[in-house]
């Protein structure tokens, strides 16, 4: 097998199980070597659609193409995509070291042992599970045998990588150093990766591009950036960002702007919508500022909220809560009640429709 990187495109794809359905018209396009996030809520058919495209699972319709080559009929073994799943199979009586050696030694990747050794020791030395290696799998942590099954797909040359959340069982800190340091595996790098989490944090930080996924379809597909600025219904905008965006309930005025019920709160903006349609304004909590240049809006103090080196706060402004994170040196003298002056720069505002019961609103433009 070629470590060729593979592109992985399905069109249409449904799959239900019994009454549920899990992939319902499914589109996705992985590109040559990219690092792709799906993330989605639990349920949302993020595993299935990774057991679709190793064949672990075929679709009732649709397809599944791999460097534009329809897979139907090609068993999982011949795909060349190597998957790690979130409820990892290890052999729990061979050390760590046999476990990560043993796809090297099935027939179709065969390495001679000296050169099998290397990739182990270089994949072991990235996972920080060197020291383990000579270890049964059965008595290692939760966190350190997911390293072991990451490690072993790893190791092996694929055209594809198809990962399961595989950090899930890593504490926080260690999630957040890994994080950072898969994306620098050579393998990872040469590697067209279909990852899937519900961290938003964790898409973040690892996809060259995101594809949000909602009850078994693709909401939005897009880098970070377009997810952050152009999320495509409020749903996606309040995935991610924490403490999450304010959506603020109102309507738009005669000449475009934004007005709250009360009249408290009002914002210039040149909504491409009708005048008097229910719509929320976004606007996510660190860009407020008690300070900045900006559009301007007053209330008081509701309540605060240490985050570490900065503070949430919360304001009142009129009927509406607003939360903004600022530094402590700004932040820290604020009680319950002082009069507050916020400022939110207008390229900072998104504009949704009013959510309905059906679906969340969608984005509608500005200028
Ligand atoms: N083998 C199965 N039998 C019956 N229903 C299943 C099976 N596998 C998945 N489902 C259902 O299909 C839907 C999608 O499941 P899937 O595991 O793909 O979601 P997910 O996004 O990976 O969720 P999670 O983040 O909780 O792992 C869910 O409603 C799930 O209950």
């Amino acid at each position: 097998m070629s470590s060729k990187k593979a592109t992985i495109a399905l069109r249409g794809v449904h799959k239900t199980y019994g009454r549920t359905t899990a992939l319902d018209g499914l589109e996705l396009d992985v590109r040559e070597g990219e690092f792709f996030c799906l993330l989605g809520p639990s349920g949302a058919g993020k595993t299935t659609t990774l057991k679709t495209v190793a064949g672990l699972e075929l679709p009732d319709s649709g397809a599944v193409l791999l460097d534009g080559a329809d897979m139907k009929g090609v068993e999982p073994y011949d795909r060349g995509v190597a998957m790690c799943f979130e409820s990892y199979a290890l052999y729990p009586h061979k050390s760590a070291y046999d476990n990560l050696a043993s796809p090297l030694r099935s027939p179709r990747h065969r390495l001679p042992a000296a050169e099998a050794r290397e990739r182990i020791g270089a994949i072991a030395e990235l996972l920080g599970i060197s020291a383990l290696l000579d270890r049964p799998v059965g008595r290692l942590s939760n966190g350190q045998r997911q390293r072991v099954a990451l490690g072993r797909v790893l190791v092996r040359p694929a055209r594809a990588f198809l990962l399961d959340e595989p950090l899930s069982h890593l504490d926080a800190k260690l999630r957040q150093q890994m994080r950072a340091e898969l994306k620098a595996i050579g393998a990872v790098q040469h590697t067209t990766t279909l990852y899937v989490t519900h961290d938003s944090v964790e898409a973040l930080a690892l996809g060259d591009r995101i594809g949000v996924i909602r009850e078994g379809r693709i909401v939005q597909t897009g880098t970070r950036e377009e997810i952050w600025y152009q999320p495509y219904d409020t749903e996606v905008a309040r995935a991610f960002g924490r403490p999450r965006i304010n959506l603020l309930p109102g309507a738009v005025t005669a000449d475009g702007g934004f007005r709250s019920a009360d009249g408290k709160v009002e914002l210039p903006l040149r909504a491409q919508a009708t005048p008097g349609m229910d719509v929320l304004v976004g606007v996510r909590p660190r860009d407020i500022t008690l300070t900045g240049p900006g559009h301007e809006l007053t209330g008081t103090v509701y309540v605060t909220e240490v985050l570490g080196r900065a503070i949430e706060v919360t304001v009142r402004i009129g009927e509406l809560h607003v939360s903004l994170v600022a530094p402590r040196s700004e932040a820290a003298g604020l009680r319950p009640d002082d009069p507050v002056r916020l400022s939110v720069r207008p390229e900072n505002l998104l504009l949704f429709e009013a959510d309905r019961p059906e679906r969340p609103g969608r984005r509608i433009g500005t200028r």
